[in-house]
């Protein structure tokens, strides 16, 4: 089974990014970064970018990790905080710990480009 379907398909994804960006905007961890941001849309990005990593029917048309997260000034802290939102989020979509560790481990490549050094 590929992992998108593993995580339940697009609307599970769907349910999870929505989810990841009201937990992102809520904890005072990260939610200073987010002040200016258009919840729906960044949801909108996140299911895309998710379903396609995953290897599901979808594009990613956003900007890429490196443009879209310089000058943001982004700590390990925050990249720690929202790998932890992540997790909470499949854990309340009922997505196994081995399948979340797949996610995990595609997206941890991203954190040179978004966090900054
Ligand atoms: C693996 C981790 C992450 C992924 C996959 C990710 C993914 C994305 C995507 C797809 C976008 C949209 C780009 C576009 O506008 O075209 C975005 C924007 C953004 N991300 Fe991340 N991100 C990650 C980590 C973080 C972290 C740790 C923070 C800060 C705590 C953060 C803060 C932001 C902000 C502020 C934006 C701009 C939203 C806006 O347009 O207002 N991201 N991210």
């Amino acid at each position: 089974d590929s992992l998108f379907d593993d995580l339940g398909g697009k609307d599970a994804i769907a349910r999870m990014m929505t989810r990841l960006v009201e937990l992102t905007s809520a904890d005072p961890r990260t939610a200073h970064q987010f002040e200016q941001t258009k919840k729906d849309r960044l949801a909108r990005l996140l299911t895309d970018q998710v379903c396609e990593l995953s290897g599901g029917p979808c594009k990613y048309r956003g900007v890429n990790m490196k443009k879209s997260h310089i000058k943001l000034g982004i700590t390990e802290a925050e990249f720690n905080a929202l790998v932890e939102q992540l997790q909470q989020a499949m854990d309340e979509e009922g997505v196994p710990f081995h399948t979340q560790n797949r996610l995990l481990a595609l997206l941890a490549p991203m954190k040179r480009d978004i966090v900054e050094r």
